[in-house]
């Protein structure tokens, strides 16, 4: 009897194992799995012996240790559809190894040791496949790409509606017109006002900082200026973080929630059981979060816009579609904005002072480039196609989205191929990743991928011999659900850079660690960085 105890335990792993890899569907959460496996190896406990608490426990144990092997063994196997893709070996066993470095922050620099070593397809998971070849970006982000899976969804909350980034298909869809408009070409124009009051404010201070000669740390200003203009554009609050140095503390408890959160995402069956909901950081970020939010909102209500802001376009207050929308769902779109819009300019910001100051060639060029304009009209800025330049080519080696946004092969579609040089099936329910770091340092896509080159983006002599796929440059994501806020971004940027050169003499502060702070940039979806230090030095 107790032989056929160990068999029937045996064979239910099996079969178990079977079944869900047959039959898992989006729907299929942990505790539906929980809730179907646990009263079998019990009852089985009962059906073949005699039910003793003996029995049951070596019925749950054989059966647990059966499914645990049964699971390893598969992915190992030359059986699994992704076999053939070459990877490191625990990453193929188990997501939690790839899960750790996630939570290090330094999964960008990871992935890019393993597609050094492995080539530009690698399996990056049981189930997950990273491309980083120039030809794989349409056939995941286009036309007839891949669309978001659990990576974003498991972060909806049941009791409150989704934020567009949280949506998939035709609720994406729908929700993101209201976004367009948000960003259209004329609304970036009714921005313009708040990016210049915010920009001379940050000014204000490195006037002050230039004048009494202190080190600054101008990536935590940079972030300062881009949460300013967020939350007055998205709630029109005046959140005022750059006079008082951040003394509420905003920035703080919203960069530390997401990061410790986001990184759970690549882990979505952790986030499924729910077991943040019990961690006393959590709670005591999300009630913050959501007291933070019903602030905003409050104040904009109470106060009405002075502009046709964020808040105006997700709010539909013109009237545009046949339902207005809920004041939740505009609460949760306005925090979106305010957490998708901060770090990631501001990163860009760091990025750009960062090679540029390294670099003085490039500097010398952009500096004549904007005293040029600014000697044309000190007012309104013109062309500044080196800016631009300067400004593409340190996206390029330090995207602020750096490990990339994946996509899922939707169960129920049989799969999926993505073709280049290479045809890869991949089954339902792969996760797609291309991190932007890698793709963008690739040397089939960028030649000398290591060197800040600004000139590659412009037809100049020095760009002969460095052109690029232009298709494999994605800071921005690329398709239907790439970034919205991409051309404000860009006013963002060239509107505090340009007078930032004109203005200020750069340099590093003096023993400021210039090669390693590119390691203090950590990546948890969104980008957190270590000081970086300089001296403003008036210009004439
Ligand atoms: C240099 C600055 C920025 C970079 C590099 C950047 C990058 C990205 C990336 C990579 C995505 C992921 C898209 C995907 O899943 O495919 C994204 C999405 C998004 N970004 Fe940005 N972003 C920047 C600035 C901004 C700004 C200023 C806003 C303003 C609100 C913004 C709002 C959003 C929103 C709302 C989404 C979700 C779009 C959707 O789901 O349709 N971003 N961004």
């Amino acid at each position: 009897m107790t032989n056929s105890l160990a068999l029937g335990s045996i064979s239910l792993g099996l079969v178990n194992h079977l079944y869900w890899k047959k039959y898992e569907r989006d729907s299929t959460t942990v505790s539906i799995v929980v809730a179907a496996l646990l009263p079998q190896p019990a009852i089985l406990a009962f059906v073949v012996k005699d039910g003793k608490i003996i029995s049951i426990l070596t019925s749950y144990t054989i059966f647990l240790l059966t499914m645990a092997i049964s699971v390893l063994l598969y992915r190992m196997s030359p059986f699994h559809p992704l076999a053939d893709v070459p990877g490191p070996f625990f990453a193929r066993v188990t997501k939690l190894w790839s899960f750790y470095i996630a939570t290090t922050g330094n999964l960008q620099r990871v992935m890019k040791e393993w597609h050094d070593q492995y080539g530009p397809i690698v399996r990056t998971g049981p189930n997950e496949v990273s491309f980083i070849g120039s030809d794989a970006v349409s056939g995941v982000y286009g036309l007839n790409g891949l669309p978001r899976g659990k990576f974003y969804t498991i972060r909806r909350e049941s009791d409150r509606p989704p934020n567009l980034l949280f949506l998939t298909g035709q609720d994406h869809f729908r929700r993101r017109q209201r976004w367009n408009r948000a960003f259209s070409a004329e609304s970036l124009n009714n921005y313009d006002e708040i990016v210049r009051g915010q920009a001379a404010e940050l000014l204000d201070v490195f006037d002050q900082a230039a004048k009494d000669g202190t080190v600054i740390n101008i990536a935590q200003k940079f972030t300062y200026y881009t949460f300013d203009i967020m939350g007055e554009m998205s709630f029109g609050k005046k959140f005022e973080v750059i006079k008082t140095n951040d003394a509420a503390g905003y920035l703080k408890f919203i960069i530390d929630f997401t990061s410790k959160v986001n990184s759970l995402a690549w882990l979505p069956w952790v986030w499924d059981m729910k077991i943040l909901g019990f961690l006393p950081f959590v709670i005591n970020a999300k009630k913050r979060m959501f007291d933070f939010a019903r602030d905003c909102a409050s104040s904009r209500i109470d106060e009405g816009g002075s502009t046709k802001d964020i808040w105006y376009h997700l709010m539909d207050e013109a009237g545009k579609e046949k339902e207005q929308p809920s004041l939740m769902e505009v609460i949760e779109d306005g925090i979106l904005a305010i957490i998708a819009g901060t770090d990631s300019t501001s990163a860009a910001l760091s990025a750009v002072v960062y090679y540029v100051v390294r670099q003085p060639t490039a500097y010398k060029a952009l500096q004549k480039e904007i005293d040029d304009d600014f000697s044309r009209n000190p007012e309104v800025r013109g062309e500044l196609p080196y800016l631009s330049a300067c400004i593409s080519e340190a996206l390029r080696l330090l995207p602020p989205t750096p490990s990339g946004a994946p996509r899922e092969v939707p169960y129920g579609s049989g799969g999926k191929i993505i073709s280049g040089k290479q045809v890869t099936f991949l089954p339902e329910g792969t996760q797609v990743v291309i991190p932007l770091y890698s793709l963008h340092r690739n040397p089939d896509n960028f030649p000398n991928p290591e060197e800040y080159i600004p000139d590659r983006w412009l037809s100049t002599d020095k760009s002969s011999g460095l052109k690029h796929k232009s298709e494999a440059f994605i800071p921005f994501s690329y398709g239907q659900a790439s970034c919205v806020g991409r051309g404000f971004a860009q006013k963002e940027m060239l509107a505090i850079l340009s007078s930032l050169f004109y203005r200020y003499d750069i340099r590093f502060a003096e023993g400021f660690d210039v090669e390693g702070w590119e390691g203090t940039i950590k990546d948890f979806f969104t980008t957190t960085q270590g000081p970086l230090q300089v001296v403003l030095t008036a210009r004439n």
